[in-house]
């Protein structure tokens, strides 16, 4: 198996069959008239701090109660939002971690939610096939986004690894576009360890932002503080195959 430099890890599952990302080829997907508008619930209170795991940054969320939650589209019942964070290229022609007719885009958003009715904790839920469910938002260049700028404002604070600042008062779906329509598949965790246990919802239309809030990104490091910097770029897991999966759509 292939060991990523990133990773240091084999980057694939032995026996995996629904593993993510994937490319969304668009004409493949089925339209599925059962599948419900998805519901957002976002508490910003709920807003903890924003940390750089040396993978990505990512800002987190109370989890305790269901005060921050997702419901309907594909879900059975209600996830409670953990996390969210972002996955970017070293230049725009690339970057996100789902492709759209193989259509790359700059930065992929991924708002991470955990199924608390059926599970003590998200360790355990990270381990069961209906235990996540994640929303995937692509980002385009073109138009600042005032919302991402907060976070943006944040970014020199978490530049090294394990670096962590209070962040409060923050409400993720400002991030998601309006529109209503997804694709939603059976997936996994695009980094280790890899477990197949996420239910992607990608949204259909990306968010806009600009290319000074796409270079801030590209400002972290994926080094602590006293190591030889490296540049967090290029934080995308390579596309897997899809076997046999079938991605539907919300829309027709
Ligand atoms: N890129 S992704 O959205 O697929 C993604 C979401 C969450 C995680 C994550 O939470 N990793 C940490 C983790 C995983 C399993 C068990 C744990 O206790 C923690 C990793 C990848
Ligand atoms: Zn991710």
């Amino acid at each position: 198996t292939f060991l990523h430099p990133l990773w240091q890890s084999p980057l694939t599952i032995p026996g995996g069959t629904r593993q993510s990302p994937i490319n969304i080829q668009w004409r493949d997907s089925v339209y599925d008239p059962f599948l419900k508008p998805l519901k957002i619930s976002y508490d910003p209170t709920t807003c903890l701090h924003i940390w750089n795991n040396g993978y990505s940054f990512l800002v987190e969320f109370d989890d305790s109660t269901d005060k921050s939650i997702i419901v309907g589209g594909p879900l059975e019942n209600q996830y409670r939002l953990k996390q969210f964070h972002f996955h970017w290229g070293a230049i725009n022609d690339w970057g996100s971690e789902h492709t759209v007719d193989s259509k790359f885009y700059p930065a992929e958003l991924h708002l991470v939610h955990w199924n608390a009715v059926d599970y003590p904790s998200f360790e355990d839920a990270v381990m069961e096939g209906n235990g996540l469910a994640v929303i995937g938002v692509f980002l385009k260049l073109g138009a600042r986004h005032e919302g991402l700028q907060t976070l943006v404002d944040a970014l020199p604070a978490v530049r090294h690894k394990d670096t962590v600042i209070e962040f409060d008062e923050f409400d993720p779906s400002c991030l998601i576009p309006s529109c209503p329509d997804y694709w939603t598949y059976a997936g996994s965790l695009t980094t280790p360890p890899l477990t197949e246990s996420v239910t992607w919802i990608i949204k259909k239309k990306p968010i806009e932002v600009d290319e000074d809030q796409l270079e801030a990104f590209r400002t972290l490091l994926f080094t602590s503080d006293g190591e030889e910097e490296r540049r967090m770029v290029d934080n995308f897991r390579p596309l897997q195959p899809l076997m046999n999966r079938t991605v539907r759509s919300s829309f027709q």
